[in-house]
C-alpha cells in the first residue's frame, strides 16, 4: 500500500484510526483453499429445492455440450452441404441447426432462471440463520464482536456464497463440457493440431490466475473503503450536532477527503489492472491463432489435414481457450465463497459465552408481587481477569426500590446488567426471589423485566408499536391504560397523530420527555416484577419533570426496582440507597441514614445540592 496521502487537517491519532480500522478489516482472509466439507455444507442448504437443483444439474450437463455441439453443426454444414454444392441437403441442415438452437436457448431459459431462484433461496435461509445466531448470543458477544463484522456476515459474505451456489458450480460444469467436447473433435480432426494447442493453454491458465487475484482483492478493497466513506458520511450526518458544537468541520472534511482519496486510489488500480489483463488475454488468443494458422497452414499443405479440417478445428479451438479464462474466474470465487462460508459458519457455529443450565426451570411470576433480589458477596468483570465488582452484598426486598449512586465506572450498570441476567456472577451468588440465578431460565425472568435504559430506544414505527413491543399482542385499550395509570396518556394523545404518530429513527420527532414516558409506558405494559432504570442525565423543563416523576412513582408502586439514580427526588424516595466505589459497596441505607452518616455519600450529596441550586433543578449527575 502507498504511504497514505497527509491532510493538513488531520491528527496523527486520527489517521492511525483509519489505518487501525483498516488493518482490521484486512485481517480478513479473502481466499481459501476449496475444501470439501464447506462444499458439502453449502449444498445442504439447497436440500430444500432439490428439485430444482437436480433439473438445473441435469440442464446444466446437457447444455455443456450444447453449445459446441450447435458451433461444430455450423462448422460441418459449412464443411459438407456449402463446401460440397448439395443444394438439396442444406435447407434441412440448416432446419436441424435451427431446433438445436432453438432447444439450446429453452434450456439456458431454465438454466439462469433454476440457478437464481436456487442462490436466492440458499441466501434467504443463510442470512435468517446468522439473524437467528446473533439473537440468542448474550450480551458478552456484542462486548466483543463489532457491528460492521456482523453487517459483513449477512451482506458481502453471503453474497459471495450466493455466487458460489448459483454461478460457480454451474458455469464450471458448462465451461469444462465445452471444453471437453471442443478437445474431443479436435483431437479427431488433428491430434497433432490438437497437442500443441494443450501445450499453450498452461500459458493462459497462468496469466489468468494472476491477474484475477490481484483483481479480486483490489476489488474487495474499493468496496470496503466505499462502505468507509458511506460509515463516516452517516455517522457525520448524525453527528452533526457535535460535529458543528465543536468546530470540527474542517477536521471531519479532511478526514472525509482521506477516506475518499483513499477509495479514488483503489477504483485506478483496479481499472488499470483490468486494462492489463483484458487486452494481454486478447492477445494471447490472437497469438495462439497465429501459431495454430502457421501450423494448421503448413499442414494443409503438406496434405496431412483437410482445409475443412482445419475450419472445424479453428471454430473448436475458440471453445477450448475460452473456457480457460472463465474457468480461472469462477476458481477465483469459489476461493472467495469458501473464505465466505467459513466466516459465515464460523458465526452461525459460535457457541455463546454462556447458556442457560439445562436443567433450569422458569421462574414463577406471582402477580402483584415484587421480586427478591440478593446479592451475596457477588464478584464480576467483562473480563474475568479484570474485576469490576468485588463482594457485593446486599438485599432488594421485594417492593424496594433501591438507588444506586456513585462515580462514573464504579460499577453501577454492571449491578443492574447481573440483575438482569444479562451477565453471570463470577464469583459470588445471585438469588433471585431465593433462587440462584443459574437455576432460572433467562426468558422467564426477561418477561418479568421492565427496563428503560437512560439512552431510550425506540424503533422506527409508530409509538403504539413500540410501546407494544414489550408486549405483542397488547390491545389499542391495554396500551391506553397503561399510560393512563402513568397519568400521562394526555401527553401521548397530544401528539399529533397520538398514539399512531409514525416516529422515526431512533425516537426522532418526540421531545425526550416523551421518549421517557413512552418508555414508562412500555415497561408498564408487562406488569414487571423488576423494573431497571437507567435515569437519563439531560435536564428538562419543570413541568414535564413533575409528570415524569409522577409517572415513575406509578411505574416503581409495588415493584422492585433497580435505579441508576440522577436525580435527587429519586434517591429520596428510595427505600435503600447503595454508594458504589471502584466496584465496592461504601455505603447503604435509606437518603436520610447515609446524611447523617456523613461519609462518602453525604459528600456526594453536598456536591449535589450545590449544583441543584447552580441549575435551579434536582439533577445530581
Ligand atoms: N461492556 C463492557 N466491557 C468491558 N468493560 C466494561 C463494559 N462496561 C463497563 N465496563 C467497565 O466496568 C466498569 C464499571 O462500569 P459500569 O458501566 O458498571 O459503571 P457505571 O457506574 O454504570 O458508570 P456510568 O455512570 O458512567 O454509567 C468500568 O471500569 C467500565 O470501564
Amino acid at each position: 500500500m502507498k504511504p497514505r496521502e497527509k491532510d493538513p487537517g488531520l491528527k496523527p491519532v486520527e489517521i492511525g484510526l483509519v489505518v487501525r480500522a483498516e488493518r482490521n478489516e484486512e485481517e480478513e482472509a479473502q481466499f481459501r483453499p476449496l475444501e470439501w466439507g464447506l462444499i458439502r455444507r453449502l449444498f445442504a442448504y439447497t436440500k430444500t429445492q432439490s428439485r430444482k437443483r437436480n433439473a438445473l444439474i441435469v440442464i446444466t450437463l446437457v447444455r455443456s455440450i450444447q453449445l459446441p455441439a450447435l458451433t461444430w453443426a455450423m462448422s460441418v454444414i459449412i464443411a459438407g452441404p456449402i463446401a460440397h454444392h448439395h443444394l438439396g441437403m442444406l435447407p434441412w441442415a440448416v432446419a436441424g441447426y435451427g431446433v438445436l438452437g432453438l432447444l439450446t436457448d429453452g434450456l439456458f431459459h431454465f438454466r439462469q432462471r433454476y440457478a437464481l431462484e436456487l442462490g436466492e433461496s440458499v441466501v434467504k435461509t443463510l442470512r435468517a440463520d446468522i439473524f437467528r445466531c446473533v439473537q440468542r448470543m448474550p450480551m458478552s458477544f456484542f462486548n466483543r464482536v463489532k457491528l460492521g463484522r456482523i453487517i459483513s456476515r449477512v451482506t458481502s459474505d453471503v453474497e459471495s456464497l450466493r455466487v458460489g451456489i448459483q454461478d460457480v458450480f454451474f458455469v464450471s460444469i458448462v465451461q469444462f463440457g465445452n471444453m471437453l467436447f471442443a478437445a474431443v473433435v479436435m483431437a479427431w480432426r488433428d491430434w497433432v493440431l490438437f497437442l500443441v494447442v494443450v501445450a499453450m493453454a498452461p500459458l493462459l491458465w497462468v496469466v489468468n490466475r494472476k491477474f484475477r487475484t490481484r483483481l479480486s482483492l483490489l476489488t474487495r478493497a474499493t468496496t470496503e473503503s466505499f462502505s468507509r466513506v458511506t460509515a463516516t458520511l452517516a455517522e457525520s450526518v448524525n453527528g452533526m450536532r457535535v460535529t458543528q458544537g465543536f468546530v470540527r468541520q474542517q477536521t471531519n472534511a479532511g478526514l472525509f477527503r482521506n477516506l475518499l482519496a483513499d477509495h479514488a486510489r483503489y477504483n485506478i488500480a483496479l481499472a488499470r489492472t483490468s486494462a492489463i489483463l483484458v487486452p494481454l488475454l486478447e492477445l494471447n488468443s490472437q497469438f495462439f491463432i497465429a501459431v495454430m494458422l502457421l501450423l494448421g497452414g503448413w499442414r494443409t499443405f503438406h496434405g496431412q489435414m483437410e482445409i475443412g479440417d482445419l475450419i472445424q478445428f479453428f471454430f473448436m479451438a475458440n471453445f477450448f481457450f475460452a473456457p480457460i479464462a472463465t474457468i480461472g474466474n469462477q476458481y477465483n470465487q469459489a476461493l472467495i465463497a469458501m473464505a465466505g462460508a467459513e466466516r459465515v459458519f464460523r458465526l452461525i457455529d459460535a457457541k455463546p459465552d454462556w447458556e442457560d443450565d439445562p436443567a433450569a426451570t422458569p421462574l414463577p411470576a406471582p402477580a402483584g408481587t415484587g421480586m427478591r433480589v440478593e446479592f451475596r458477596g457477588v464478584g464480576f468483570g467483562y473480563d474475568p481477569t479484570k474485576p469490576v465488582l468485588h463482594e457485593v452484598s446486599f438485599t432488594a426486598e421485594p417492593g424496594q426500590t433501591i438507588a444506586l449512586v456513585g462515580h462514573t465506572g464504579s460499577g453501577k450498570s454492571s449491578i443492574i446488567n447481573l440483575a438482569a441476567k444479562f451477565y453471570l456472577p463470577t464469583s459470588g451468588q445471585l438469588l433471585l426471589d431465593g433462587r440462584d440465578v443459574h437455576s432460572i431460565t433467562s426468558h422467564s425472568l426477561h418477561r418479568q423485566l421492565g427496563m428503560v435504559q437512560q439512552q431510550n430506544f425506540l424503533f422506527t414505527g409508530t409509538l403504539l408499536e413500540n410501546i407494544r413491543v414489550a408486549k405483542p399482542d397488547a390491545t389499542e385499550e391495554e396500551v391506553r391504560d397503561a399510560a393512563r395509570q402513568l397519568d400521562c396518556l394526555d401527553i401521548l394523545e397530544a401528539l399529533p397523530k397520538g398514539l399512531h404518530t409514525e416516529i422515526g429513527e431512533r425516537g426522532a420527532g418526540l421531545s425526550v420527555g416523551q421518549r421517557q414516558l413512552a418508555c414508562f409506558t412500555r415497561a408498564l405494559l408487562v406488569d414487571p416484577r423488576l423494573v431497571i432504570l437507567d435515569e437519563a442525565t439531560s435536564s428538562i423543563d419543570a413541568l414535564t419533570e413533575a409528570r415524569l416523576q409522577k409517572a415513575l412513582q406509578a411505574l416503581l408502586r409495588g415493584r422492585t426496582s433497580f435505579v441508576v439514580a440522577h436525580r435527587l427526588s429519586t434517591i429520596r424516595h428510595a427505600d435503600q440507597v447503595l454508594v458504589l466505589d471502584q466496584g465496592r459497596l461504601i455505603e447503604r441505607g435509606t437518603h436520610a441514614e447515609l446524611v447523617a452518616l456523613r461519609g462518602h455519600y453525604a459528600a456526594l450529596y453536598e456536591q449535589f445540592v450545590q449544583m441543584d441550586d447552580r441549575r435551579g433543578g434536582s439533577t445530581v449527575a
